[in-house]
Parts: structure tokens; sequence; C-alpha cells
């Protein structure tokens, strides 16, 4: 059998000269042939129809899980029946066995058994028929072996913040349950696979547990999340990496790691597994060795019958696409679940025999048992949804529903895929937006205009690193030339040396302006940043390479100027007159005992201690994060979290981080704005303030459409957030009013706001590529919004918005890896998001106080920022929260690990939910 399946893969080798797909099919068809020769126990051969037909197990699922059985022939045994080992082993002559009386060690192969079963006749008791599977298989489960993941850590990383000693114990104790699920293949069956009906897998993995011995596949997905919110990513890493195995052998993912769910798949979850790893813990390369094969398994579910397996004749009729016409008499291409069998399922093999008793005939019962195999394969085997009448299972039509559950999950899958296909290529993009263009639904059309966006902001980069234009470009670094395929793509269509120089010369000079203007500011209020920003001006004139304009390397970020910033604002605090509007969310203090509450006592320090709690800490601990959900409405009481009894200590008095020291700026910026404005006194000063006048008091509520190049004032926004209209509309009227003030200070805010490397301008990418789709300044609809803004140089908010933020850090992602000091910041990013993080942060403030100062009660109800670890956790954990700020400079607490664990655990939850967020100094 080996010989044979090894001459194959020789004959699958030999074909490496021919076409590509041609050796794919062979590869195929050399594992389909040793899969069908191990399915030929489990076909409705006399032994499996035998023993499950006569219930020999209370679950069917046991016979087909027991490997064939080592047999041990020693003296022995054949001593005790010596009849029943040479007739089970007929293969073995008789001289064989003669030196196995020694100490052979040798095995029956399932043809053996098969004939072996055919010769005990008919007239076999129960009680025979049992000691016949005894005597030729081993246990069900006996070819999986304990595993206890290596990355297993003792505490959960979010142990520390559950409270209640009841509710971690139990945290602990489910924690505990990953090392009794783990396992791996015994190692000694990848040299007998064909006496197993379990797959060997490369990689330990987590069952489901109970019967369920093996790996299944969209269980894996839901592992996968417990995986990395346990902090597990190798382990995580592990279980894909075996999806990702199975599924070059095969061509798809079978609904679990046995041979006998070889004829189905399951909901196709890896490429949004992939990215949840992704996500969790960034791996280019890891992303690029899965790319080929996720594009392999969409293929599985979306081409016409047989694509993938084309020689392998049993695939006939095996397709998951429909088509559907539409109202408008368009043809749709749709997903369906579609197993490849019309066979009872043998791990089921008693129930689907006697569901189909009653059917009419060959084909209706065919029809049935596919039907059956198909709901399997949903992974809601088996929900009345598949039936046609909810009360009868056989009435079960699976493949004749066109779920929308699974077209989602193919939209989903899709749009990873254009995220991480390695190489993008004009012809496949122009269709792939086109097509989604004409798609009638705002997603489609969204994706569009994104996928549009990206396309041609690389493009834009390449040009102006280069001056060229690529053939194709790489996806993981826009503006880089694509590379891999059968040939070198064209290198690049060149513009005319004399215009490259024109622009090195143009960039050169710019750069030289620059410096002057820096050097002199400098000279005033040296700063790191600006030091920075001089030699980084320096490297790009002395560098060899020809792109004068192209973007700079990633940062780390640089809060050197802000501090300055910051330091004198303070100083002119303490120096300036105190004003009711001081008392904001940050340090704002309030008389002993506020409320009429004796209970709300002040600390020295400002911040108000509950004394009526005994588990309250006295200190007040690390002010970990600063949450700002500008965008959703936060109903929920904003009443400090008591922290555990045994961190109760002493208040000390603490350093105030650098984001408070931001946030303190603008509050007293617009404290002495305010009291300017009173006084009448001009407002000139490091931070415009705003005043009324400028500020509508109820934004424009009518949504219209806006052209660019337009008063952001005196437009009609469409601010009517998707979460919360009026938040998002303050927020919008924020951000105008610091643009209206920017741009009287005679510098454009894109300059102010940008890298020198970004300062270009790129034209209107958007309305250019969808003409009849005007960019719009602000969306009510969140997707079209993003999509529009990846753009990031036509972004009508001048990147100063949450969307703006989610792609530069997005693409931060993938470009700044480079670890900061602390040890919870594991990505970097540049000063261009910095910038945006800055501003969002002070137009926030800014808002909130003017909240405030309309209506106080209102505004600390719903509130739009949040601060301290617990709290953020808790509006993480309502969902509550849009983006999440870290600072790094955080006081360590007495607990070690507790603010490490404190980040993982909030950091965690972002991820999972798609939350931004940064670091912010
Ligand atoms: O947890 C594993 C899976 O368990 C159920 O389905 C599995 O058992 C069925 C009966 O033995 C079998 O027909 C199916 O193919 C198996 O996946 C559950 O319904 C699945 O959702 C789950 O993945």
């Amino acid at each position: 059998m080996a010989t044979e399946a090894e001459e194959r893969r020789v004959e699958a080798r030999a074909l490496i000269q021919q076409d590509a797909e041609e050796v794919e099919d062979a590869v195929h068809e050399t594992h389909l042939h040793q899969l069908r020769h191990r399915q030929s126990l489990l076909k409705r051969g006399p032994l499996l129809n035998a023993v499950q037909m006569n219930g020999l197990y209370n679950d069917s699922k046991t016979f087909v899980d027991r490997p064939l059985l080592r047999e041990y022939v020693t003296l022995d045994r054949l001593a005790r029946n010596p009849y029943r080992l040479a007739l089970v082993c007929s293969g073995f002559e008789q001289p064989k066995l003669a030196r196995v009386h020694i100490a052979l060690i040798g095995w029956c192969s399932p043809e053996d058994v098969l004939k072996a079963f055919q010769e005990l006749g008919d007239g076999y008791s129960m009680a025979e028929l049992k000691q016949f599977v005894d005597d030729n298989f081993d246990q069900a489960g006996i070819d999986l072996l304990p595993h206890s993941p290596a990355d297993w850590p003792e505490t959960l990383p979010f142990y520390g913040q559950i409270r209640d000693a009841k509710l971690a114990n139990w945290a602990s104790g489910v924690h505990a349950i990953w090392n009794k699920l783990g396992r791996k293949t015994d190692p000694s069956i990848n040299a007998t696979q064909e006496r197993h009906t379990l797959l060997a897998l490369p990689y330990p993995f987590i069952v489901p547990g109970g019967r369920f011995r093996e790996q299944y596949y969209w269980d894996t997905y839901f592992i996968l999340r417990g995986l990395v919110l346990s902090g597990m990513y190798q382990s995580a890493q592990n279980v894909v990496r075996n999806f990702l195995t199975v599924l070059q052998q095969f061509g798809f993912v079978p609904n679990g790691m046995r041979v006998y769910y070889h004829t189905r798949s399951q909901p196709p979850l890896l490429t949004p597994m992939v990215m949840l790893l992704d996500e969790a813990n960034p791996d280019t390369d890891f992303l690029r060795l899965a790319a080929p094969l996720l594009a392999m398994e969409r293929d599985f579910w979306t081409l016409p019958a047989c694509s993938t397996l084309s020689t392998v004749a049993a695939c006939s009729n095996y397709s998951h696409t429909v088509s559907v016409s539409g109202a408008s008499g368009q043809t749709h291409f749709l997903t369906r679940y579609f197993a490849n069998t019309t066979l009872p399922r043998p791990e089921s093999y008693l129930e689907d025999v006697n569901l189909a008793q009653n059917a009419s005939d060959k084909a209706t019962r065919e029809q049935l048992y596919r039907d059956v195999a198909t709901g399997a394969e949903t992974g809601w085997d088996f929900s009345s949804r598949w039936f046609a009448d909810p009360m009868r299972m056989e009435t079960i039509r699976t493949s004749h529903v066109v779920p929308a559950d699974l077209n989602a999950i193919m939209v989903i899958v899709d749009r990873h895929l254009a995220t991480i296909a390695d190489r993008a290529w004009a012809p496949v993009q122009l269709m792939l937006i086109e097509g989604l263009d004409r798609v009638n639904t705002p997603f489609a059309k969204s994706l569009a205009t994104t996928l549009a966006c990206r396309w041609l902001r690389s493009n834009y980069q390449g040009w102006v690193s280069s001056t060229a234009m690529f053939e194709k470009y790489n996806a993981f670094h826009p503006g880089q030339s694509g590379s891999g395929g059968e040939y070198v793509p064209q290198a690049a269509i060149k513009a005319n040396r004399r215009r490259k120089k024109a622009a090195k010369l143009e960039g050169a000079k710019q750069r030289a302006k620059e410096r002057a203007n820096l050097a002199a500011s400098a000279a005033l209020t040296p700063s790191p940043a600006a030091a920075s920003h001089l030699s980084r001006l320096d490297a790009s004139d002395t560098s060899a390479s020809d792109d004068a304009e192209a973007p700079g390397p990633s940062t780390m970020l640089d809060f050197g100027l802000l501090i300055d910033q910051a330091q004198r604002s303070k100083a002119l605090e303490q120096s300036g007159k105190k004003t009711s509007s001081q008392r904001g969310i940050t340090g704002g203090k309030k008389r002993p005992g506020a409320n009429g509450n004796p209970a709300n006592q002040q600390s020295p320090l400002g911040a108000r201690v509950n004394q009526l709690d005994a588990t309250a800490p006295t200190r007040r601990r690390g002010k970990v994060c600063l949450c700002l959900n500008v965008l959703l409405q936060l109903r929920a009481s904003t009443a400090l979290i008591g922290h555990a009894p045994q961190e109760r200590a002493v208040r000390k008095e603490k350093k105030p981080s650098q984001m408070r020291q931001l946030m303190k700026e603008e509050q007293t910026a617009r404290r002495r704005a305010h009291d300017e404005n009173v006084t009448g006194a001009s407002s000139s000063g490091s931070i415009m303030p705003e005043s009324r006048a400028q500020i509508p008091a109820d934004p424009p509520s009518s949504p219209s459409p806006e052209g660019e190049g337009k008063s952001h004032s005196s437009e009609p926004s469409t601010v009517k957030g998707v979460d919360d209209p009026e938040a998002l509309s303050s927020l919008t009227a924020a951000v105008s009013t610091s643009l209206t003030l920017d741009e009287s200070k005679s510098e454009p805010p894109q300059r102010k706001l940008t890298s020198p490397t970004s300062a270009r301008t790129m034209p209107a990418l958007e309305s250019n590529f969808f003409p009849n789709r005007a960019p719009r300044l602000f969306s009510n609809n969140f997707r079209e919004c993003v999509s529009a803004l990846l753009c990031k140089r036509v972004c009508s908010h001048h990147g100063r918005c949450l969307s703006c933020l989610r792609i530069a850090l997005w693409f931060g992602f993938f470009s700044s890896l480079n670890p900061l000091q602390t040890r919870y910041c594991d990505h970097a990013l540049d000063p261009e998001v910095d910038e945006t993080v800055k501003q969002l942060l002070k137009d926030s403030m800014r808002f909130y106080n003017r909240a405030v100062e309309k209506n106080p009660m209102n505004a600390k109800a719903r509130r739009r920022l949040v601060l301290g670890a617990n709290e953020c956790h808790r509006k993480l954990a309502l969902g509550k929260v849009k983006l999440l700020l870290v600072a790094p400079d955080q006081q360590r607490t007495n607990v070690p690990g507790l603010f490490v664990r404190a980040v993982h655990a909030c950091r965690v939850v972002v991820q999972l939910s798609f939350i931004i967020f940064s670091f912010r100094a």
C-alpha cells in the first residue's frame, strides 16, 4: 500500500514539467486515493453495516474511531487462538507465521480484516461480532496523546481584573481546562495511517472534548478566540497551521480531522481565524504562507463544481455555488452548503439509515443522505432551519437553502483576502472594484471605494518613491513592486530622468526651507522632537536613494514638543486665574462631601475616595488608559470601580502622565480662552480658543453630500452619527471649529497635521474614481466614512477622525513593529498617527468641556471620556468604547505584573472587537 502511494507520488513528481494545474490534481489524487483506501472500511461494507445496524455501541461514532489493531503475533497469543489469527492475517504465509513465533510484530491490512469478516459468514452471534471487533480494533482515542500546551500561563492575563473571589476561582478552573483538551496525534500513526480514521496532524491541537476526540473545523474558530484571550498565541497558531496543512493536502478543510469527515467541510472560518491570529500576534511570514492556501479554500467554496479537484470522478456534482436570478434579471452567484456524498454518515450510520427507511426510491434516499451530511457541514446539525417541515427531520433540504450567514462569511473571507493578498494586480483590482461598485448595497459600494482608494494610494506612493508605475504592487508594502509568480513582474514604467531629478531637487529645497524654520524655532525652544525632525531631514538629504518624496520610515512616538507645550501651559495656568470651567474630568476638584454625601471625600490630590467602601484603595492606582468613546452614547454611570482589598495602600502623590498633561493643557487653554473672552482680551495663544460665534449651538442635521474645498463650518454636514448623533454632531462641530481657527493662522491644516513626507496632497481620488459620488464631509454611514477616509490625503476631516486613525493604525500595524521600551507596548506609530491622536484628544476634551459648561449633569452622565484601567475595561466589556489610548509612562503598582495584565486584558478585548487602540505618551 505504502509502495503504491509512493509510486503515485513519484508519478506526480514526474508531472512537474507539465502544467501546474495537472500537477496539483495528481497530488490531490494521490491523497484521495489514500483516503479512498482508508475509507474502504467505512463504506457501506458488510462490517460497518453489521456493527452499526446491530447497534453494537450506544454511540455510532465509537466504532469508526477505533483504529485497526496493531497485531502483536506472539507465541502466547497464537497458542490461545491459532485459528483466528491465521484467518485474520491471511496475508501471511505459513512460513512467515513460523518465524513470528519468535518475535514478529506485524499487522493485518484493512483488506485482511474485511476478508476475515466475510469468512465469518452470516451465522455469527452478537457476542461473536463483538469479539471479532475487539480482536481487530483498538480502543477509540488510543491514537491521540494528551498534550499540555507549552504556552499555557498559570494565571489568566486578566485574572487580576476579577475582583470577586468566586468568579476568579471559576476563571482559573476554566483556564485549566486547556490542559485537559490539549491533544496531539501519536507520531506512530504517520507510518500506519491506513489503520486509522484519524488524520495525523503536525501540530498539537485543542479538541471539543467527550466523543469529539479530534480537531473540528468551525469549533476551532471559537477555541482560537479563547486561546488569544488566554494569551496562548503559539497554541493558536498551531491549530491554524494544522488546517493549512490539510487544506494543502486536500484542497479544503474537512468537517473534522477524520477520514470519514472528508465528504464535507464546515463554515469556512479559516480566513477569519488567520486574521484573528494576525490581529492578536502579527506575523507577516505566517500571513504570507497562509494567503495562497486561503485563496484555495475560497475557490473550493465559490468555484463551480470540481474546479479544485477536477480529475477526481467522485467530485462530480460537488458544488457549493449556485446561481440565483435577481428581481431585475441579473444572475448572482451565491454559496450554499453541499456535501459530496449520497451515503449515510459512517459516524451516524444507524441514525441516517433509520431516517431514510421510508424513502420512496433510491434517488430520494440518496438525496436525503446528502442533505443530512450537508446539514452536518453547516455546523448546525440539525436545526429546523434546514427542514421543510420543522417537526420532521426527514424533510431536511439543506442543499436547497442559500444561507445568509454562509454568504456573509464569504464576503468577510473576500474582504480579508483582498487585504492579505500578497500581490495586487491591476486587472484583478479593476474587476473587483467595478464589480463591487455595481452591487447595489452600501456595503459593497463602500468596499469598492475602500479597495479603489487603497489601490490608488499604493500606486501613488510607488510613483512618489520611484517615479514609476509597477505591473504588480506589493500588498503588504504599499508603493512597492509586487514579486513572485511565474515571471519577474515588469519592473516599472519609468518617467524620464529629468522629471525625477527635478522632483529630487524640489524635495531638497523644501527640506532646506523646513530645516531653516525648525532650526530657528529649536533655538528658541529646544526639544527632542525638533532635534529628531532635524536629523531626519539631514538623513533624507544624505540618503543615496532617489526617493525625494518617499514616505519616511516609521518612527517611535515622539512627544517632546507636546511636553514642552504642556509645561508652558501649566506655568501659564499657575499664574492665571481660576474659573468654574476648571473642574474638568482630569484632576477636577470638588468640595469635600459634595452632593451632600459625606462618602465623597476628597483626597489631598483631589480625587474622590469612597470612605464607606472598605475595599476602596486609598491610593489611586495607575491611570492606565484613556478611552474616548466619542461616537457612542455612554449612559452608564461613571462611578469608579473598587479595587481588590489586598491592593489597599496609602495614597501617595503621583506624577501625572503625559497624556493627562496633554488633557490638562487643553483645559488650561480653554480656561484661558474663556477668561480672555470674558475680559475681552486678545485670543492669541498656543491653542486657539473656541468662541460661541464659531461653534454652532445646534449642529446642522440635514445630511447633504459636500464637495471639497468648502468651508467646513458653513457646510450642512451629515452629522447624524450611527451610534450617537449628538456625540458625532458635537464632535464634528468641535473639529470644524478647530480647523477654522487653524486656517485663521494662515497655515493650511494639512500642513500642520501631516509629517513632512505626507504633506503632499493627492488629487481627489475618490471623486475622480467615482465621479458621480462626491466626497462627503461627515458621512452618517460609518463604513462609508471609513472607506472614504482610506485615502488619508483627501480626508475632509484632515486626518482628525477615528476613521483616519483606524486606517493609519492599520497601516502602522504592518510597518511599525518596533517595540517601545515598556513591556506592554508592542507597536510604534508614525508621527502622523501620533498627531491625529493628539488632535483627537484635544478636540474631544474641548467638546467635553463645552458639554460640561452647557449642562454639567448631562455631560457627566453621558461621558465621552473615561479614565482608568477598571473603568476602561468595564466600558469595553459593555461594548461602549470606540478608541482605547494607553499611556506608556504609567507608574507601576506594587502588585507585580498587575499593570501589564490590565493593559493586556483591555488589549485583548479591543483586538477581538476591532476597536482602535494606540499607545500615547
Ligand atoms: O463539536 C464538534 C461538532 O459536533 C457536532 O457535529 C459533529 O457531530 C455530528 C454527529 O456525530 C456529525 O455529523 C458532524 O459532522 C460533526 O461535526 C456539532 O453539530 C457541530 O456543530 C460541531 O462542530
